[in-house]
């Protein structure tokens, strides 16, 4: 596995290394020693799947609060998507900076979104699939999200969501103190 820097700290492209031959190729996927030898936490307590059945859906942003903070390493493993990461970490360097990087079916690009970011992704194409290891278990409580849209961070999409859930659609502008802003489905039932 290659473990590639990006603009934003702790958020990293993985590559496959992988050992062809006429079958077709080898390759590592995760590798709890690799992960630990570059500083990483190689913890994972659930794999996720997300299936999405049309092309242009958007899913997030969404980061749990401490003490459920996650590390996620996620894989488009059919079609493709669009994923982005906001770095919601106060004391970084690139606090409310965001990358975009395409993850496909076809580039086995890999991406590691480490705890105190945000992560989304929109659909490229019909039946794409997203498989995902996350280090923490789900803590719906400690959920918090980011409006695809929110003006704090001036997000170029390369096209709008046509498939969104209405959680997403309606998470509250950005505060810095996130532990204190309301969640939208606890609002609806309140
Ligand atoms: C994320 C998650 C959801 N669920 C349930 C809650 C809900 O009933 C249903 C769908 O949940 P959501 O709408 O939050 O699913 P989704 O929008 O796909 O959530 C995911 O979005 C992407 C962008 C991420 O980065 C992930 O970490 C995860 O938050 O699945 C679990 O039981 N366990 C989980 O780990």
């Amino acid at each position: 596995m290659q473990f590639e820097d990006t603009a934003i700290a702790g958020v990293k492209l993985v590559r496959l290394q992988p050992f062809t031959d006429e079958r077709g190729f080898f390759a590592r996927g995760w590798c709890r020693k690799e992960f630990e030898a570059h500083g990483l936490s190689g913890e994972v307590a659930q794999t996720n799947i997300s299936f999405n059945r049309s092309k242009h859906t958007l899913r997030g942003f969404h980061h749990q609060l401490a003490p459920h903070q996650e590390d996620k390493f996620l894989r488009c493993t059919r079609g493709a998507v669009h994923d982005v990461v906001i770095d919601l970490r106060p004391q970084s360097p690139t606090f409310k900076k965001h990358i975009s990087v395409a993850l496909t079916g076809a580039n086995y690009a890999m991406l590691l979104v480490p705890k105190g970011c945000a992560n989304a992704f929109l659909t490229m194409e019909d039946d794409t699939e997203v498989t995902y290891l996350v280090s923490q278990f789900y803590a719906p409580g400690a959920e918090r999200g980011i409006r695809w849209n929110d003006p704090s961070f001036g997000i170029s999409w390369p096209v709008e969501p046509k498939v969104i859930s209405a959680k997403d659609s309606n998470w509250p502008d950005f505060a810095e103190e996130p532990e204190l802003m309301p969640i939208p489905h606890a609002l609806a039932t309140s």
